[in-house]
């Protein structure tokens, strides 16, 4: 029986901190990444493009089993370009339009069954970071190593203000909280594929606590769930 790489999955609400943590540890590993995130942003730019509505699930369902989405590493590593139909959306994935977008078409069983061979062809050899909502309980859930990381919606949103402000944006931070606290309850209340910690998840609560301490956190449990890894 041939061996597959080894997946660690790391889930969570958003501004948890796992596309961060999985950065970094995809680096220190030198393994590869998913960010499924960013598939389901991308579906959801390409029905706004494509002037598909969101509340219908055939049409999107059909987008998803068509999507021509390219993850490209470039010279640079750490920034994994994103094209869509030969178009770089690499920063059109991120507005707050598509983040609503995206946590409802995500909300489709069909969507997501469509979604998920594309998801698994990323677990190639040395191994995979997988970061996401259902990574450690429906796409990889043999993984051996599971971690979902969480924090107070509060926080979560100011990490998210301190973000958008560096970057120049002008955002309000009471605005930021709600739709984080919406994109949460739609996550978590949808019939497939809701946010939850897989059973045999660590939960890790970053509140309070900075990204090297949640980085070491990280590494250590998944150093005594997978052998070797470590030395
Ligand atoms: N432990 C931490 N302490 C403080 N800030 C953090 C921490 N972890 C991440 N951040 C910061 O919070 C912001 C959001 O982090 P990140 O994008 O990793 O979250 P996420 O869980 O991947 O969110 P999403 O699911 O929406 O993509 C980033 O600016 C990041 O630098
Ligand atoms: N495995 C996943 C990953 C994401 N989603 C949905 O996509 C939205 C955007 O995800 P980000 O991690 O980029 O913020 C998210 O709110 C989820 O609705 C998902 O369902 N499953």
């Amino acid at each position: 029986m041939s061996e597959r790489a080894p997946v660690v999955t790391i889930d969570g609400p958003s501004g948890a901190g796992k596309g961060t943590i999985s950065q970094l540890l995809a680096q220190h590993l030198g393994w590869q990444l998913l960010d499924s995130g960013a598939i389901y942003r991308v579906l959801a730019l390409a029905a706004i493009h494509h002037d598909v509505e969101l509340e219908n699930e055939e049409a999107i369902t059909l987008l998803a089993a068509h999507l021509d989405v390219q993850f490209l590493t470039g010279d640079d590593k750490d920034a994994i370009k994103v094209v869509l139909e030969g178009e770089d959306v690499t920063s059109s994935i991120r507005s707050q339009e598509c983040s609503n977008a995206a946590s409802k078409v995500a909300a489709f069983p069909r969507v997501r069954e469509a979604l998920l061979r594309r998801q698994r062809a990323f677990q190639t050899t040395p191994g995979l970071i997988a970061d996401g909502r259902d990574m450690g309980t429906v796409v990889f859930p043999t993984a051996p190593a599971k971690l979902f990381l969480t924090a107070s919606a509060e926080e979560r949103a100011q990490r998210r203000y301190n973000q958008l402000q560096d970057k120049g944006f002008d955002v309000n931070i009471e605005r930021l909280l709600a739709e984080i606290i919406e994109r949460d309850d739609r996550d978590m209340n949808r019939p497939v594929a809701p946010l939850v910690p897989a059973e045999d998840a660590l939960v890790i609560d970053t509140s309070g606590k900075g990204i090297t301490e949640v980085l070491e956190l990280a590494l250590k449990h998944i150093e005594t769930k997978i052998s070797g890894i470590g030395q």
